[in-house]
């Protein structure tokens, strides 16, 4: 494995970070593109690796499509395969083989679709075996695991004759991702309806049209979190719009709290440091990719907050509460369950002269620990696991001085 040593860094002056382009937006945006007849203006698209896949396997169109370890990848290729009658495989990493896609397949077959399990049920690997007939047009589904299995759905849900109803089930988690989905769509001509828990996809056609996605709101918390964690400098994050599809945009007000502040301009937004405002409550429902960044960022920063809403993050690119649990250890911060999914982040109580982040596969691992650099030496194992979002990470490392 390639480890990466950062320097302590504790400030920096005047930096900019062009960021990259969002995966989540590419990803929709790249099957939204294969559902439409005609060629749509895309620009912008993401370098992250689960971009580039979904892009190879959608060219290439391959009998066995393997998505590595790209959730969005796997479970929107899954609907689409299912839906549009490909027979295809569907497969990824070990990791990938663990994250559960039943609930999915069940929706899936509810409307008509075959599906086979190739190993363990409800889970990949699984081959789409063909659709011939809409069976219904009404499916109830669970809004408490994965949104993804939502987005999926409602993306080849203008193609299918009768349309689409989805009544989503218990607690909705990620229902920002679920928005954006929908927005986008209604980008390329789609017209639908959400109201309380249901969702209204009318049968229609996708419209050709032009759009550029933007930069990524998830990439650019690791450079808030950096700023909080500093003694001083100010940083620009560039491409960033204040009406965001991107639920993640809420890391403007989270870090609002933990000493950052944020100023849109035309270009992006400039950040300057800010005193941190008490004792902080944090949910992560609609923003789990933010817990990793905002946790690291409190343990290093001293502040003592809860969190809530971390759910899902036990079957993302890896269990994220057990790894989190793990690595804080190693500067002596801990991320402590009080009682039925309520956590207490308890800051550090001193860091050590080196700290070795492992990353469990997951790069978010790795890119939220990178703060620590404003406080010691950090090593960082397999750097190339940022490539999943954000290939470009240790480049733009080296221009705040951390690299
Ligand atoms: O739809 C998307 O683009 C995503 C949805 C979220 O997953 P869940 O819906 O599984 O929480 C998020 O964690 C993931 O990084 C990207
Ligand atoms: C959870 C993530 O991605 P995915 O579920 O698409 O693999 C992520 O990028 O943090």
């Amino acid at each position: 494995m390639n480890n990466i040593t950062l320097a302590p860094k504790p400030g920096f002056g005047e930096v900019t970070i062009p960021l990259p382009s969002s995966k989540s937006e590419s990803n929709r945006v790249l099957i939204i593109d294969a559902l439409t007849e005609g060629e749509n203006d895309i620009s912008n698209l993401a370098e992250a690796r689960d971009t580039q896949t979904m892009i190879r396997l959608l060219r290439e169109d391959p009998e066995i499509l393997d998505v590595l370890d790209a959730g969005t990848t796997m479970r929107f290729l899954t609907a689409y395969a299912a839906l549009s009658n490909r027979k295809k495989t569907l497969t990824g990493t070990p990791r990938m083989c663990e994250r559960p896609i039943g609930i999915l397949v069940d929706a899936l077959r509810n409307i008509g679709a075959k599906i086979k399990y190739k190993g363990k049920e409800g889970y990949p690997p699984l081959e789409t075996q063909g659709f011939s007939e809409q069976l219904t047009d009404h499916v109830k589904i669970r809004g408490d695991v994965s949104s993804q299995y939502i987005s999926a759905l409602l993306m080849n849900a203008p193609l299918l004759p009768k349309g689409l109803t989805l009544e989503l089930t218990g607690k909705i988690g990620s229902r920002t991702y679920i928005e954006m989905t929908l927005e986008l769509m209604k980008q390329f001509g789609i017209q639908y309806t959400f109201h309380d828990n249901i969702i209204n996809v009318p049968h229609q056609s996708y419209k050709n049209t032009a759009f550029a996605v933007e930069s990524d709101w998830s990439g650019a918390s690791y450079w808030f979190s950096l700023l909080a964690c500093a003694e001083k400098g100010s940083l620009f994050l560039k491409g960033l719009k204040k009406d965001s599809l991107q639920g993640d945009s809420k890391v403007v007000d989270i870090m609002d709290k933990l000493g950052v502040q944020s100023e849109f301009t035309n270009e992006g937004i400039q950040l300057t440091k800010k005193p941190v405002t008490g004792l902080q409550e944090f949910d992560f429902t609609h923003c789990p990719d933010l817990a990793q960044t905002v946790a690291v960022t409190c343990a290093i920063i001293g502040q003592k907050s809860k969190f809530t809403g971390l759910e899902s993050l036990r079957i993302k690119e890896t269990d994220r509460i057990y790894a989190l649990q793990q690595e804080l250890a190693k500067f002596n911060a801990q991320l402590v369950e009080e009682e039925n999914e309520v956590f207490t982040l308890i800051p550090s109580t001193g860091i050590p002269e080196t700290v070795t982040i492992h990353t469990y596969d997951d790069h978010r691992m790795a890119m939220a620990f990178m703060p620590l650099a404003t406080k010691t030496k950090v090593i960082i194992e397999d750097k190339e696991v940022v490539n999943k979002s954000y290939p470009s990470f240790w480049k733009h490392c080296e221009l705040v001085g951390v690299l």
